[in-house]
Formats: C-alpha cells, structure tokens, sequence
C-alpha cells in the first residue's frame, strides 16, 4: 500500500489564506509537499514596490513554518502571450472577457502542471473551492461545499485529463473554517485580506490600466431612438448593464448601458434597471469544453450560470451542426455578456462551458 508520504504533491502558492491552509492540510496528511508560487506579471510601480515580492515572501514564510521546500518560478511570458493577449484582444473586439477562466486553463493548470510534472509531482494542489470527485464514469468536477465561495465557475475549461492531477482540499471546508484553521496554525498569512479583482489589475483603476494598452476612441451614446445622450470614453470601458459613470442626469429612471454598435462606435443606453433591451432569452456559445469529454449530440437540459456570482438557471442547450451550442434560458435573463462564459451543471457537477459568442433578445425592445 502507498503511503501519502510516498506521495509527492505540488502547491500553488499565492502568499494568501487559501493555499497557505491547502499547503498545511495535505502536510498534516502526511504527503510530500512543495510549495511553489508563480509569478505571472510584473507589477513593480514607480516606486520599486512590487506586490508579488511581497507575496512570495509570505510563501517563504508559511514554508518555513511548515517545514517544506518551496520554489519560484516565473510564467510572465507564457501569462502574457496566452492569458493578457486574449484579455485585449476581447476587449478590442468590444467584448468582456474573463481573464481567470483563461488563467486556470493555460497558466495554473497547464504551464504549473507541466513544471510541477517535470519536478516529480504526483499531484498539484490549489486552494480553490472545487471538488474533484474519482467515478466509475472517469473524474468530476463537483461545486464546493462551501456555495458562496464555489469556483467551479472559473474551473470550466480544465479537462478531465487535467483534472485528474489536481488536488484541492478546500473544496470540503467553509471558508470561515479556513481562517480558523489558519489561525490554530499560526499560519503567518492567517490574518491577511483576501484578494480582489483581476489579478493583474489588482487595486488600480481599470480605465487608465487599460489606456495604457488599447488606445480609446471616444464616441458618443445615442438612446435607442437614436438620439444622441452626451459621449463616451471608448466601448470598451463600458459593460451591459452597467449604469455608474455614464454621466447622464435628469428626470425619470437611471440609464443604463444596454448595447454597444461597434461598427459606429457609438454606445447605446437606455432608461430603467430593466429595459427590455438588456434581457435576451438565450445565447450562442462556442469552443464548449465538455470536462466528461463527451460532446453531447442532442439537445438536453440542465442549469447554467452567465457569470460567477450568480444562482443557477434552468436552460435547454441544442447542439448545432457547426459545433456551436444554442442555449435556451427557461426565463428571460438581464445583461448575458458576450465574451463572459456560459457554464453548465448538473446538480453538483459542473459539466463545462464556453464563450457567449451572442445572445438571443427577449421580446421586442419598447422604443
Ligand atoms: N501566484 C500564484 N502562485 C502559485 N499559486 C497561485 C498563485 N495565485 C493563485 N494560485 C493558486 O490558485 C488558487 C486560487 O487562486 P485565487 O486567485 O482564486 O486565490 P485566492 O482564493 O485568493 O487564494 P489565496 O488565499 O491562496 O490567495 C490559490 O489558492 C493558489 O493555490
């Protein structure tokens, strides 16, 4: 019988609560644990101060007081030729792509896999909250107990070959026990925030960061109607649905952001949290990864989620011939964002998902 010390298991280590706590669970398993932190960008500002210095530091600690071996080891240019590359380009194409999903299938779950591989792992561990489940039907990936934190959403474009090599502990403990654990430790990370946003984005403003890349061409927003409402910085700093800076006042209901002509350039906005515009009743989707690796032929139905913080929604997803998937909502859903991911469950499986190339409108738009 093997023993887990026999087991030699690699964990990503950001320097924060999460993958700290995976790192001492699985030590106090008795497995053989590495630790290794990437460092994917490099966000050294005017000042020299560079937060993933900082980060990994907290790694060397956590290490340290867990008494395993811990690495470094640089993707800034893999990160940025698969994962930054299709964040701008999306973004010029006047879309709202998701950097994380990408992130997890070429960077943590491909490139790490890779070197964790090459380093004699027999496993890679991450803290996220996501079950693997071994069956006779091949691996799954299950919703983590913990529903407010789940990050099966992110974890949509991971293979079952993938799969397979990942451990993630964290999937069967709430993440208020996270920090409890951390602190019983006395993990040196026990106390620190947890991170927000983009990652490469981090705490700065979105709208210079993303000057400094995409040049902006200012137009202006029109209503449906087609009359014009003031101007825009550039599409791409606006989303659907979206109403802070538009900047327009006055009388009646808040406007919203409800379409983007790109060919004009020009924004379309539009009256009230609901305005017909902004909800469609299905989507297209392509490139679907189906974890099972099954691409189902006929049409089904399950549940779905448009973006992450989201509940589920019951859909009909018809297979086209082209290999492209219709998805069908059973209710009329606001602001679906091209570009975002549609993501597929069945129950507590998630079953996969795809890019929301388009989306279907509800009714007609009242003019
Ligand atoms: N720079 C990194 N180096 C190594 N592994 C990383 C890095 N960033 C993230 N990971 C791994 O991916 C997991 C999920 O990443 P995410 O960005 O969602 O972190 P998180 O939930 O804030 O976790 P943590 O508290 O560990 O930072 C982390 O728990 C960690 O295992």
């Amino acid at each position: 019988m093997t023993d887990n010390k026999d087991i030699r298991v690699v964990v990503g280590m950001s320097g924060g609560v999460d993958s700290s706590v995976t790192a001492h669970l699985l030590k106090e398993q008795g497995y053989e644990v590495i630790g290794i932190f990437m460092k994917n960008w490099d966000d050294t500002d005017e000042n020299g101060v560079c937060t993933a210095t900082e980060d990994y530091n907290d790694v060397i600690r956590v290490c340290n007081q867990l008494g395993i071996p811990y690495y470094s080891v640089n993707f800034e240019k893999e990160y940025w030729h698969k994962v930054f590359t299709y964040f701008l380009e999306e973004y010029k194409a006047g879309r709202t792509p998701n950097p994380d999903v990408m992130c997890n299938k070429e960077i943590k779950f491909k490139a790490f896999l890779e070197h964790a591989f090459a380093l004699g792992a027999d496993y890679v561990a991450t803290g996220h909250y996501a079950r693997v489940e071994q069956s006779e039907d091949g691996v799954k990936l299950l919703r983590g107990i913990d529903r407010n934190k789940d990050q099966t959403y992110f974890l949509n474009a991971l293979s079952r070959v993938q799969l397979e090599k990942v451990m993630f502990p964290l999937g069967e403990i709430e993440k208020p026990r996270v920090r409890e654990i951390a602190e019983e430790a006395g993990l040196a990370t026990a106390g620190k925030k947890d991170s927000t946003g983009i990652c490469f984005i981090g705490e700065r403003n979105f709208k210079e960061f993303l000057s400094q890349y995409l040049p902006a061409q200012k137009g202006i927003m029109e209503t449906v109607d087609g009359t014009q409402k003031g101007s825009h910085d550039g599409l791409m700093y606006y989303t659907l649905g979206q109403r802070q800076g538009l900047g327009i006042g006055g009388a009646g209901e808040p406007w919203f952001v409800v379409d983007k002509d790109l060919k004009r350039n020009v924004l379309i906005v539009g009256q009230g949290f609901h305005h017909p515009l902004l909800y469609s009743e299905g989507l297209t989707a392509s490139g679907i990864n189906w974890i099972a690796g099954n691409v189902p032929e006929k049409t089904f139905t399950c549940t779905a989620k448009f973006r992450y913080r989201q509940e589920d929604h019951g859909v009909t997803v018809e297979p086209q011939k082209d290999g492209t998937f219709r998805v069908l909502f059973d209710e009329p859903e606001r602001a679906v964002t091209p570009g975002q991911y549609v993501v597929f469950y069945d129950g507590e499986e998630c079953l996969g998902g795809g890019t929301i190339e388009e989306t279907i409108k509800a009714a007609a738009p009242a003019v």
